[in-house]
């Protein structure tokens, strides 16, 4: 491809020298890590969040890049480096046009809580309704003959367009895909074409990342004032207390929104029934009603199935096909999910709630159905927002009956200290550093009635701690344990 082509025509700014020698030069490639740099590719260089891509150039150089693209001017290095105002952008940009193809109806999700489980829901009702369809998420990639492990929620820009044109070559036409305030501040969907775009709900998170809660909301509204094309459905949960001001940024962006949920009216929420690892619904729809039996435990799913069900019926499955999917719908990996019984009956789930409100309401949301106590098991991530801590361990302690305080993922930090953190706010709560051992222990208390939530990491396949990442699961421990096994 042309360089002039890959450019594309939004970086005036780039004009002279598109109309010269470096627009008329053939590029192979585009990345921002000099390190994925290899002979004739474009090295767009970031200012980043850690480094400044620009301290790369002459590395990208010595590799072999045709071009460099950067957000100011360079010295003595050897290929033309030309200047644009918002490399993030160019880098978007420019790899949606490199890559080219993109499953055809493609639909992104944002909040604090419930992107993967929407993004899964709605890849099943999409393929329940015979579709060819995919998701993209902090799970990984799911799709027809394809399931790929994690690590972004939204990958970059670059890797992002090399599997949106995969799977497109793979013939899937219907595409799921989370919205991180990461991604979304730092332009890593620009270039995705979205036929519509949905919120679930705002808590806290990312307050190592985001100055405020308003900073946060807003990097998370660029889903609609920014990427999602202008007249688009965009499908919001309309029970959060963020719900009306979501709304007003969507219609003041010019979309078509389509509200769900007990306040919402595209699809309204008329009545819920929990039952011990199921829930049944009455939903409404224009004039008709709808009962539904959601195989899913907590009420917060029956808040992610109907904004997938909103997102499918706005991308053209019919309401009464999207609506009987969800009674054979999976939870997302790792997401309430059932690791299995003890000989008495008592329940161990593994959930991923690693931030306060999803924790809350997972507690919350067992509790209807628990007859004898709940316990729980969680820690909380090193060289992430400390000021979590207190607040999951008041949570733990208001909600839960059984505290168990562990590790999970303590990265840098010394395990010990973020434990006593969270300790500080959790009186009575038992700490057992080792997360093996606390899962061990939490499981030989359960009694009949009782239910077990493992919180915090879910679908992870890893414990990192002190730089090295060991294989561990919640899932399989959990299992283990109740089996009896010891290991
Ligand atoms: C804080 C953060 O979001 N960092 C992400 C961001 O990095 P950055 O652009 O700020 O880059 P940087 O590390 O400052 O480096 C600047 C530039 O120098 C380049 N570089 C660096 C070294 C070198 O030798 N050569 C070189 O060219 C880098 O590639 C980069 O382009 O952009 C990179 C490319 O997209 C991401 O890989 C990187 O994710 C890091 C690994 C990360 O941990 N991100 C997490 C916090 C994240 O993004 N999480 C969200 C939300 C999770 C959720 O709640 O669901 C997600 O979407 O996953
Ligand atoms: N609608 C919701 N409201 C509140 N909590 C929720 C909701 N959906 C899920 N949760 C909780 O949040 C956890 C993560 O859910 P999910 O993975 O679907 O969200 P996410 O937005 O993708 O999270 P992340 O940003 O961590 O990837 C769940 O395990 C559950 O505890
Ligand atoms: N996307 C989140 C996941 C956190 C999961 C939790 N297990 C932890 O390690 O804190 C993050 O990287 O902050
Ligand atoms: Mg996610």
């Amino acid at each position: 491809m042309l360089f002039r082509d890959l450019a594309g025509n939004a970086f005036p700014e780039l004009g002279q020298a598109l109309a010269g020698d470096a627009g008329a030069l053939e590029v192979a490639g585009l990345s921002s890590d000099s390190r994925k740099i290899t002979p004739g590719m474009v090295f767009v260089a970031i200012p980043g969040t850690k480094a400044d891509g620009s301290r790369f150039i002459a590395d990208a150089a010595e590799k072999g890049a045709a071009l460099v693209v950067a957000a100011g001017s360079a010295e003595n290095v050897s290929v033309p480096v030309l200047t644009v105002g918002n490399p993030r952008l160019f880098l978007a940009l420019a790899a949606s046009r490199f890559y080219g193809r993109q499953p055809e109806t493609m639909a992104a999700v944002t909040g604090t809580a419930g992107k993967t489980s929407v993004a899964s829901f709605t890849r099943q009702i999409w393929a329940l309704a015979g579709l060819q369809a995919a998701m993209i998420g902090t799970t990984g990639v799911i799709a027809p003959g394809r399931s790929d492990y994690g690590s972004l929620t939204t990958p970059d820009p670059a890797a992002l367009h090399a599997l949106l044109a995969e799977l497109s070559d793979a013939g899937v036409t219907h595409a799921a895909m989370e919205a991180s305030s990461h991604g979304l501040d730092q332009y890593r969907l620009d270039g995705v074409r979205l036929a519509a775009g949905a919120f679930t709900n705002l808590g806290r998170d990312h307050m190592d990342y985001h100055p405020t809660v308003e900073d946060y909301f807003a990097a998370k509204m660029h889903l609609f004032d920014r990427v999602l094309p202008k007249g688009s459905p965009a499908i919001i949960n309309a029970d959060d207390p963020w719900s009306e001001r979501a709304v007003k940024v969507a219609r003041d962006a010019g979309h078509d929104v389509l509200t769900v949920g007990r306040n919402g009216t595209f699809l309204t929420l008329k009545r819920v029934e929990q039952k011990r690892d199921s829930q049944f619904a009455e939903i409404s729809h224009g004039s008709e009603i709808f009962e539904v039996r959601l195989p899913l435990a907590g009420e917060f799913q029956i808040s992610n199935a109907l904004v997938a069900a909103g997102i499918a019926i706005a991308t053209g499955v019919e309401a009464k096909t999207a609506l009987a999917a969800l009674e054979s719908i999976e939870g997302a990996a790792g997401r309430l999910q059932l690791a299995g019984r003890a000989a008495n009956g008592a329940l161990a789930y593994v959930d991923y709630a690693h931030k306060p409100d999803a924790l809350e309401k997972v507690l919350a949301s067992v509790r209807p159905f628990t007859t004898g106590r709940v316990l729980v098991v969680f820690g909380c991530g090193g060289d992430r927002d400390t000021g979590k801590r207190p607040i999951m361990g008041e949570i733990a302690t208001r909600l839960a009956d059984v505290v168990i305080v562990t590790d999970d993922n303590p990265r840098s930090e010394e395990p010990a200290s973020i434990r006593s953190e969270i300790m500080k706010a959790a009186p009575g709560a038992t700490e057992i550093g080792d997360r093996h051992e606390a899962i061990a222990f939490a499981v030989s208390q359960l009694q009949q009635g009782d239910t077990l939530i493992v919180a915090g990491k879910g679908h992870e396949e890893g414990q990192t701690a002190g730089g090295v990442t060991r294989p561990f699961s919640d899932l399989a421990e959990v299992r283990k344990a109740l089996e009896g096994i010891s290991s």
